[in-house]
């Protein structure tokens, strides 16, 4: 599967809701192709609206959000959303809930869309489980299913709301894992919101710090590949992780 990674470009955005809370706000920053980009910033300061106002869920008041890639025509399924809860079908089993995105887009058959499926449940590592139901994969694999349903449309632009956050430290770092083998083998644009500075530093090419509904701060990450757990016991990644806690803490 072949995908195409789009960059983003948000140009001076601005969402203000009914009850004057202005969570994003002259917003100008661009998320690069084919890169990770993580986003963190206190609770409230705007992270979920500007991921939501990227996905096209939420509109600007002002400003615009433009993707920038190799093709102009955009197809559905292009922008893939993945949030903290998997949210799958109970009663559709594991392949089921994968295949209903691409029931919704209609592109293609019947047996291609199983066939596209089944292999990107085989990719997340569940080649095994297509047709368990939810209540029968653990908390992890249920996340396994939603980035599988997430990728399946073969999206270029990946976002993702804390997607790992509601799980324990052994899995949470598995599944980073897998979102790097994602996005390399998918050439995907990713932006993660994160509250884990360890995560954020271990993921991303580049680190956005948001507050009170503005990117304060934008630090390219410094540390080499592959991103393994040998490199958390590095002394380069403690260094980086305090820089990124004092810009975190400088913004405030
Ligand atoms: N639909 C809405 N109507 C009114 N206010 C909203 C709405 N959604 C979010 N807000 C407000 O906008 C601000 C930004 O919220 P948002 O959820 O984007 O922050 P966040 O940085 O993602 O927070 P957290 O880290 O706690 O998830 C907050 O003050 C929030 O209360």
């Amino acid at each position: 599967m072949t995908l195409r990674a789009s960059s983003i470009r948000c140009d001076d955005v601005t969402v203000q809701f009914d009850n004057g809370i202005r969570a994003v706000d002259e917003v100008h920053t661009d998320f690069p192709a084919g890169k990770i980009t993580t986003l963190i910033g206190p609770s409230g300061c705007g992270k979920t609206t500007l991921l939501r106002l990227i996905a096209g869920l939420q509109s600007p008041v002002s400003g615009t959000v433009q993707f920038i890639d190799s093709t102009s025509v955009r197809r559905r399924g292009d922008v893939a959303f993945v949030f903290q809860q998997p949210s799958l079908l109970p009663w559709r089993d594991a392949i089921g809930n994968v295949l209903l995105p691409l029931e919704l887009i209609a592109r293609d058959t019947a047996s291609q869309r199983r066939g596209k499926a089944a292999a990107m449940l085989e990719m997340v590592g569940l080649g095994d489980a297509l047709h368990r139901l939810p209540h029968q994969l653990s908390g992890g694999m249920k996340m396994r299913v939603s980035l599988a349903r997430a990728l399946v449309t073969e999206p270029s632009v990946l976002l993702m709301d804390e997607p790992f956050a509601a799980l324990d430290d052994m899995l949470r770092n598995s599944l980073g894992q897998l979102l790097l083998k994602l996005w390399q083998d998918l050439s995907l644009t990713v932006v993660m919101v994160t509250h884990d500075i360890a995560e954020s530093c271990l993921l991303s090419h580049q680190i956005q710090v948001m507050h009170s509904g503005e990117i304060t701060q934008r630090i390219d990450n410094p540390l080499g590949w592959p991103r393994d757990e040998q490199l958390r016991r590095t002394a380069e990644f403690g260094t980086f992780y305090g820089t990124v806690s004092d810009a975190l803490r400088s913004s405030a």
